[in-house]
């Protein structure tokens, strides 16, 4: 791919958005139907290559076509297929369709493809091309087509949806009425919101991208200086790392992180934090812990300066030492296990003019505490909440129903980083750009594992302070791809978060 497809690759766009940017195509005088043409031409190749690779080539095949322009998309590659040879029939529960997808449905009838009942088409295929709706789908689906999609989805045939499975919505990825259960989606042109949305995951199969070149200037004329929306590719990580390391580098120059975590009854939430931060190379590591915690700490991490601290009865850090020599640090990453019995270190810590991560019990704290803790702040701050976390933090948004939207609003709204995890985590900058991770796994969904990530962001962080946004992508992305690596090799039964920051070294970087 070239530096330009490689930049279109990391575009997430809304259908208004999506709309815009195809009528700047249309206006500019790229025929409608030539592009439904060429897209349609595009998605039929990747298709048939699809089911060649899974044995299913010579199948019959049902295209299931809907009243627009994803409709239309449908009858040309049913026409194609048709036309090579292949044995294809269409069902289409709408009547009225738009004028060119109606032209496609006379053209396919007069060359003989069979109209169809659903019932026929489910009884006698082994794939289903889902063209019923796209990014035009705007009404809640119910009544007889509701009860067909049921229908689709109890069935055991392979679903290709075009464009997105029919019934999810654009922009939120949430099922409006019902929807179809994908095991493929091939998403035109530029990735669509919904394709990062928690609420889609289960509906969207294997998500795979479509290129049809539309041009970066048109991209770039409609989203202008508006809040964009980028997925974390490999490239975009790679280039938050801190590589290459400058020759003369020594061990304060490549950062020193100081993680706060930990208490007699989270011991091992330290560790984990203490192991992500390792992977992440961070030059220097300091670590403060409950006094009783530091022989411990010093066994696992014997790299690691370990800084014992006054603890109170039940074991938490109850303050920071004075001793404590703060301008050292590049960057502070606190939560981790400290529990609520923690609570006098975080405003000390957010005092201080050194980039902020916090997580966990450090979250739960800022919750209780109020947000305006932030307001004073002139260091950049990363939270790292799950949703149930972010409910506390942010009690006036709600994460279920967009979370692009949510963390676009967090972040506004405290100035602050958010990044929100999950199946497909969500990162919000204060600019109100979101950074969305397209691949995770839910082996990945065990205690421990955000420890990790808090370290890994932490150790990232300090050898990046100016650029706590790049950071925040690659640690992500970085730790979600660990998950998937472990999980196929010990599968998702075999993720615990020890496993998981032996595997944050094996992930190629290059
Ligand atoms: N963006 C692009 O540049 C391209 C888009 N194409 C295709 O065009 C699609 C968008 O086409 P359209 O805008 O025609 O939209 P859709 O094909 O998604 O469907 C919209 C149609 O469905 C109707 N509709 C919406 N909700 C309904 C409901 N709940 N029940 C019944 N009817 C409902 C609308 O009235 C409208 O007629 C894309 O998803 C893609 O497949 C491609 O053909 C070519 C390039
Ligand atoms: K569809």
């Amino acid at each position: 791919m070239t530096h330009c497809r490689n930049q279109i690759a990391q575009i997430v766009v809304t259908a208004a958005e999506m709309r815009a940017i195809e009528n700047r195509l249309f206006a500019a005088g790229m025929p409608v139907a030539a592009l439904m043409e060429k897209v349609a031409g595009l998605l039929a190749r990747r298709m048939i290559d699809q089911w060649e690779a899974l044995g299913l080539a010579p199948a019959k095949i049902g295209v299931l076509v809907g009243p627009g322009h994803n409709g239309g998309d449908a009858l040309v590659i049913a026409r194609e297929l048709y036309l090579q040879g292949y044995s294809v029939v269409v069902t289409q529960p709408l009547a009225k369709l738009k004028e060119l997808t109606e032209a496609h449905a006379q053209y396919g009838k007069s060359l003989g493809i069979p109209w169809v009942s659903l019932e026929e088409l489910l009884d006698s295929c082994k794939i289903l091309i889902d063209g019923l709706f796209g990014f035009g789908l705007e009404r809640s689906i119910s009544g007889e087509l509701a009860e067909q999609i049921d229908r689709i989805n109890q069935s055991q045939i392979l679903i290709c949806s075009i464009d997105l499975p029919s019934g999810i919505h654009t922009d939120t990825g949430q099922v409006l009425g019902c929807a179809i259960r994908a095991d493929y989606t091939f998403c035109l042109g530029l990735w669509k919101a919904a394709c990062f949305q928690d609420s889609a995951v289960e509906y969207l199969g294997t998500v795979e991208w479509i290129d049809f070149g539309i041009p970066f200037a048109d991209i770039d004329a409609i989203l202008g200086q508006s809040s964009r929306c980028y997925r974390i590719t490999k490239e975009r990580a790679i280039a938050g790392l801190p590589l290459p390391r400058p020759l003369l580098s020594h061990k304060y120059k490549a950062g020193h992180l100081l993680l706060v975590c930990g208490s007699e009854e989270y011991a091992g939430s330290a560790i984990l934090a203490g192991l992500g931060a390792r992977a992440s190379g961070v030059g220097m590591l300091s670590i403060a812990v409950p006094h009783r915690l530091k022989p411990l700490l010093v066994a696992q991490l014997p790299e690691a300066l370990i800084i014992p601290c006054p603890e109170t009865e039940t074991g938490a850090i109850a303050e920071l030492p004075d001793t404590l020599n703060y301008q050292k640090y590049q960057a502070i990453a606190c939560g981790p296990g400290i529990t609520r019995s923690a609570e006098p270190i975080i405003p000390t810590l957010l005092n201080l003019p050194i980039p902020a991560i916090l997580d966990a019990d450090g979250l739960n704290i800022l919750a209780s505490l109020g947000m305006s803790q932030l307001n004073q702040r002139s260091a950049p701050t990363i939270l790292t909440p799950h949703t149930g976390e972010f409910k506390r933090l942010f009690p006036n948004i709600d994460p279920n129903i967009d979370r692009i939207k949510a963390v676009r609003e967090a972040s506004q709204q405290t100035g602050a980083i958010v990044l929100l995890k999950g199946a497909r985590t969500a990162i919000g900058s204060p600019t109100g750009t979101v950074y969305l991770n397209p691949e995770s796994t839910p082996a990945l969904a065990r205690g421990g594992s955000g420890d990790v990530l808090t370290g890994l962001l932490g150790g990232l962080v300090a050898q990046l302070p100016q650029a706590p946004e790049m950071a925040t992508q690659t640690a992500t992305w970085w730790h979600a791809q660990a998950g998937i690596l472990a999980a196929q090799q010990r599968t998702a039964l075999g993720v615990d978060a020890f496993h998981l920051t032996e595997y944050l070294s094996q992930i190629p970087l290059r």
